[in-house]
């Protein structure tokens, strides 16, 4: 059973067998096993800030390795993995490659299904020398690589998010598993990102809306923000684009509730994330949260940038669903 959980005090002696640690500080930092697990450090606050740790833990058995750049620790049914890309001009290629060469990995190690992606980008809304947006050169790399290692783009894709930071390169963390158990999801209202028109860009993002970890019930929403279709609605307008978010999340949690004949509410989290691209509208982003998901949910809130530049906030976060006797042991 694979879980996580997001502090900034807990001892990390605290928690049971450790697939990997994320560390959201002051600086983006190389993944490494000197702890004896993968802890991969991500610029997403101010130095002078308490970092917050994110730590994705196993009821079994954690063994750990690393190989071609890609750091890992697994448990026989979940593998969580990262690697860092260095501060570049353009990142097509080396996404291309370390994609595949990810793919790849999890293969021959037995995870072939991924469950969940993290991909943060420095300077994301940045135009590179080529002159394209660094986040659209990504998204190329990384649908490249995808495709060469042979991932169906319309049924394979986990959720993911794709976002800032404020350090340099590119980091990546993902959740795999071994049985072929995740379910994944589209929301109603929004165009799938795998076809998004080409206006946004030379390929499309890579990524499903939300996926579902049956075996632990957990349910995995990407980064959702304020789109309907494939358009950016309430551009420049905070409120409206918490609103869209929000109900874009709700629409998502009542198609999936549908679809498995589970119970998922916007209580349900039990981590939640949220990205605000200005500093000021953190507050009210924060406000807006508490009031639709309730005072216990686990709550962090970055600073950074979002992936379309008009784009003020985006959220994301891992949710519990409650499945009933009856729907577990197969429903009829
Ligand atoms: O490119 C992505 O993986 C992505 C996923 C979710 C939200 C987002 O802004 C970007
Ligand atoms: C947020 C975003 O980029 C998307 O949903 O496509």
């Amino acid at each position: 059973m694979i879980d996580v959980a997001v502090s900034t005090d807990t001892p990390l002696r605290d928690y049971g067998g450790i697939l990997g640690v994320v560390e959201f500080g002051g600086q983006s930092r190389n993944p490494d096993l000197t702890a004896g697990y993968p802890t991969v450090g991500i610029a997403m606050r101010e130095q002078r800030e308490q970092p917050v740790r994110e730590v994705w833990t196993s009821a079994s058995e954690v063994t750990s390795g690393a190989r071609d750049g890609i750091v890992y620790g697994h448990d026989g049914t979940h593998l969580f993995g990262t690697f860092r890309l260095p501060g570049a001009e353009a990142y097509r290629e080396a996404t291309r490659s370390v994609y595949r060469r990810t793919m790849t990995l999890l293969h021959d190690l037995g995870y072939p299904h991924l469950v969940r992606m993290w991909n943060h980008i420095a300077d994301i809304n940045h135009t590179n020398a080529g002159g394209l947006e660094v986040y659209r050169d990504f998204c190329q790399g990384r649908a490249e690589g995808l495709e060469e290692a042979g991932t169906d783009m319309s049924a394979g894709l986990p959720a993911a998010t794709g976002i800032g930071s404020r350090g340099d390169g590119v980091v990546v963390y993902f959740i795999a598993e071994r049985s072929g158990a995740p379910l994944h999801f589209e929301n109603p209202r929004q165009v799938p990102a795998h076809r998004y028109p080409r206006e946004y860009g030379p390929r499309s993002p890579s990524f499903a809306r939300a996926t579902l970890l049956p075996s632990s019930e957990k349910l995995f929403l990407s980064g959702t923000a304020s789109i309907i279709g494939h358009r950016s609605t309430h551009v420049g307008d905070l409120d409206g684009q918490c609103d869209t978010t929000l109900e874009n999340i709700r629409l998502l949690l009542a198609s999936v509730s549908e679809k498995t004949g589970g119970k998922v509410e916007m209580d349900s989290f039990t981590m939640l994330k949220a990205y605000v691209r200005h500093e000021s509208d953190v507050p009210h982003v924060r406000r807006r949260l508490r009031e639709e998901v309730g005072p216990l949910v686990p709550l962090e809130l970055f600073n950074v940038d979002i992936c379309r530049s008009e784009l003020l906030l985006e959220i994301e976060g891992v949710l519990t669903m409650k499945f009933s006797d009856e729907v577990r042991g197969g429903g009829s």
